[in-house]
């Protein structure tokens, strides 16, 4: 690309793991179609790593919506798929999706905090005789959320650390298949990372917000179980720049990276949260984020 000007000092700049990634998608992608037929340039396999002992990394090269990520993660961990509660809180991102009634059927929210259990068949001898029923069926709904953050405690070395919201059997009933597939976390030296595969990455209006919104997932698990926080690495399969969004990205990556801000969690007590689900967007406090300008663009529905 002739005309494409990156700014040299994305490539050196600790707070510029981003915009590497998306110079990277801009310079190689390959011209594709996709399910919404707006068309973007991609690349397959993309890996970001994120230092979070050092600063939260929140994107500096555009200035970013906090708002919308941090009450889009209290959303999921509270478990809720309806747009009600986004809305409440003037957050519209996941408008385009919902039904009517706001609802976006079994997404994240159902399936970190309530995956359909296996079903057990209990008899009932006496009892069923009566009422000529033999069988009931019943399928306790899996917390991953709680059996995680049970498992660090118990076991901070188990490889079984893993979190997923791709449910084959519900993704028919999704509003959008998950994007965010599946995290891992692991803990050494009383540090906690997460890796995180995501199976598709729209690069300029997603992937700010997954990164924030998992690392600020791993600053409340981190702060829950007692850890501090490590690495979040961000794999990506499908990474991709709609051909709506190619020049808001050559714009951005004329900027220079500014330093990360910092997070900091207010609680008096950590013992009182002992769910996740019980953060509040009050809790988060981010200093030093000083952003270049917003820069906008149309999400592809
Ligand atoms: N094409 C596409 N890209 C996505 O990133 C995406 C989807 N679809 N569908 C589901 C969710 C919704 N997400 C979204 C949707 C909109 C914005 C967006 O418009 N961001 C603007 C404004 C943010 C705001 O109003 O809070 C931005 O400038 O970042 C970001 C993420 C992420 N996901
Ligand atoms: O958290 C999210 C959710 C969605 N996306 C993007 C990735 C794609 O551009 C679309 C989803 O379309 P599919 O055809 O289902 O892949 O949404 C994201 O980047 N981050």
């Amino acid at each position: 690309m002739k005309d494409l000007h990156i700014n040299p000092a994305i490539f050196d700049s600790e707070s510029g793991e981003y915009e590497r990634a998306l110079a990277f998608v801009l310079a190689n992608g390959i011209e594709s179609e996709d399910r919404t037929n707006i068309g973007t340039i991609s690349q397959f396999g993309l890996r970001m790593s994120f230092d979070l002992a050092k600063a939260f990394p929140l994107v500096t090269t555009k200035k970013l919506h906090l708002k919308s990520i941090i009450h889009e993660l209290i959303w999921m961990l509270n478990g809720y798929t309806n747009v009600g509660y986004l809305q409440a809180n003037d957050v519209t991102i996941w408008d385009e999706w919902a039904s009517e009634s706001g609802e976006l059927g079994p997404v994240y929210g159902k399936q970190w905090r309530r995956w359909a259990g296996k079903p057990e068949i209990h008899a009932h001898e006496d009892e069923a005789r009566e009422n000529s029923k033999l069988f009931t069926v019943e399928a306790s709904p899996i917390d991953q959320i709680a059996n995680v953050i049970k498992e660090i405690r118990e076991f901070p070395n188990s490889r079984r650390l893993v979190v997923s919201a791709w449910n084959p059997a519900d993704i028919p009933a999704m509003a959008l298949a998950p994007c965010h597939v599946m995290f891992q976390f692991y803990v050494r030296n009383g540090e906690l990372s997460c890796q995180l595969y995501q199976r598709s990455g729209d690069m300029f209006l997603g992937i700010p917000f997954n990164i924030a919104s998992y690392a600020l997932l791993t600053h409340i698990i981190a702060f829950i179980t007692g850890l501090k926080v490590g690495k979040f690495i961000h794999i990506i399969g499908d990474a991709h720049i709609y051909s709506n969004h190619i020049e808001q990205v050559k714009e951005q990556l004329t900027r220079a990276p500014k330093a990360y801000p910092q997070l900091s969690i207010n609680r008096i007590t950590r013992d009182v949260v002992t769910d996740p689900a019980q953060m509040r967007f009050e809790d988060f406090k981010f200093e030093g984020y000083d952003p270049h300008p917003a820069i906008k663009g149309e999400v592809a529905v």
